[in-house]
């Protein structure tokens, strides 16, 4: 997940190089930048589930890894200057051709990317559930999250200085790079398989038959799950967060260039800090739910701080020019985004039964999904709507960006109140501890 998470956002950094290079618009960007997700959206996450289900984690984490390394290796082909100049580049340019030819092929790469990541993102989560039952779960998860997290602080780091290490800069070295790396997990994957077998053998082949068929995927379990008003809840929620999160980190980097006036690598050394705070936090906020609960008081904290940054960048960034304020509110950001990730993700094992749990986290990020392949293609037409005329990548004005962030983040802390009321009348359990067992079980078999 380290090397997905790097590959996600190795491009994040250099939205103004790639547009001078190979003329991607704002509008080609959030098309590439959506991409990622558009076939998990049109129903590969959900065959993603049910493949996980019936196959595994050893085969689906190495199916996912690999097709993560097939989409690596054709978004880099497009960008590079072998694809420049082919007869399919130029068949590429011939139709719509507000997307160049070389954003097509990437978008398209990224697509199968995206696929992979995704189905790595519930195999992970399956397995650390298979690894550490019983055990810190949650901080697992949590830790799992923090070294991804790391990951893009790494990238925001070296992506602008690896492209600036050519002359002529070059988005090819980055992506290249990280292409690697993305070989190199798929390496470290398939000896986890062998670590996993050897789990299953010490497990013995009865308790892994039982554990296998509590998480079966049954078709019915998505009626029942798309009936219940608290997945719904969860899942808005989840989307309106997250598509204010990940999609601004595709902007920011550029949303600082222009707010400060400053280059590719600086804008990208401020924001980098961003996902350092939330994976200090998050592993320490999953051990402080594990023990004292606030689950749901945590993900209405989240979505405030988040509100208060997006119009921090929105108005006093612009208006100051101040670099504390920019760092400040990049570190509360980085906040917002350890408290609602370390609460959510545990959550969802409290309001739904344990056969219902594989579906049900397939199906959340399904509906997250959806959120994040559409809100990047928003933000860059909101982009060029509010900025007409502009050509030059420095000179955008992201105040309407912004608010449209702050917007959903508004929206996600209305979820996150009516979630909490509800958590008052019926007790599902989300402000408690999950360590302690006694609290009354309300789960979405028993919701009516
Ligand atoms: C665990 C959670 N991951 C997700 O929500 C993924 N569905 C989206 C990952 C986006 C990067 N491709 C998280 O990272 O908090």
């Amino acid at each position: 997940m380290l090397f997905a998470y790097m590959f996600v956002d190795v491009m994040s950094p250099l939205q103004s190089l790639i547009q001078k290079q190979r003329g991607w618009s704002p509008d080609a960007f959030g098309y590439y930048a959506g991409a990622e997700y558009i076939l998990n959206v049109f129903g590969f996450l959900i065959l993603a589930g049910i493949i996980l289900d019936k196959m595994g984690v050893r085969f689906t984490g190495t199916l996912s890894a690999s097709l993560m390394v097939a989409g690596a290796l054709i978004k880099l082909y497009a960008i590079s200057e072998l694809f420049q100049g082919t007869a399919l580049e130029l068949w590429l340019n011939s139709w719509w051709t507000e997307m160049p030819g070389s954003a097509k092929l990437a978008a398209l790469g990224f697509m199968i990317f995206g696929c992979g990541c995704e189905m790595a993102g519930i195999t992970v989560s399956k397995a650390l559930a298979k690894w550490f039952e019983g055990k810190e779960m949650a901080l697992a998860m949590g830790l799992e999250m923090a070294i991804a997290r790391i990951g893009v602080f790494f990238i925001f780091t070296i992506s602008p200085r690896l492209a600036d290490s050519v002359v002529p800069a070059s988005v090819v070295v980055p992506v290249a790079f990280c292409s690697a790396l993305l070989c190199i997990g798929l390496l470290a994957y398939i000896v986890f398989t062998f670590m996993d077998a050897k789990l299953d053998r010490e497990m013995g082949a009865n308790k892994v038959a039982e554990a296998e068929s509590d998480e079966e995927f049954k078709l019915s379990d998505v009626g029942s799950i798309f009936k219940s008003k608290l997945f719904w809840i969860i899942a808005m929620l989840c989307v309106l967060y997250y598509s204010a999160i990940f999609p601004f980190q595709r902007y920011a980097a550029n949303m600082l260039q222009c707010n400060l006036g400053i280059s590719e690598t600086q804008a990208s050394d401020i924001f980098r800090w961003f996902p350092v705070g939330a994976a200090a936090l998050t592993p320490l906020l999953g051990y402080y739910l594990d023990r004292k609960g606030k689950g749901a008081s945590m993900l209405i904290l989240g979505a405030i701080l988040m509100i208060v940054c997006h119009l921090t960048f929105a108005f006093v960034v612009p208006a100051t020019k101040s670099e504390l304020i920019t760092y400040s509110a990049i570190v509360v950001l980085g906040i917002s985004f350890s408290l609602v990730p370390a609460a959510l993700w545990p959550s969802v094992p409290k309001i739904m039964d344990k056969r219902f749990l594989g579906s049900a986290y397939s199906l959340i990020f399904w509906v997250q999904n959806i959120g994040l392949a559409f809100v990047p293609i928003l933000i860059g037409k909101v982009i060029t709507w509010s900025n007409p005329g502009v050509t030059d990548p420095m000179q955008y004005d992201y105040t309407l960006p912004m608010c449209c962030f702050a917007s959903l983040g508004v929206l996600a802390l209305i979820f996150g109140i009516i979630l909490k009321a509800m958590n008052t009348v019926h007790h599902y359990g989300l402000e408690d501890p999950n360590i302690k067992e006694d609290f009354e079980d309300v789960r979405i078999d028993g919701e009516a």
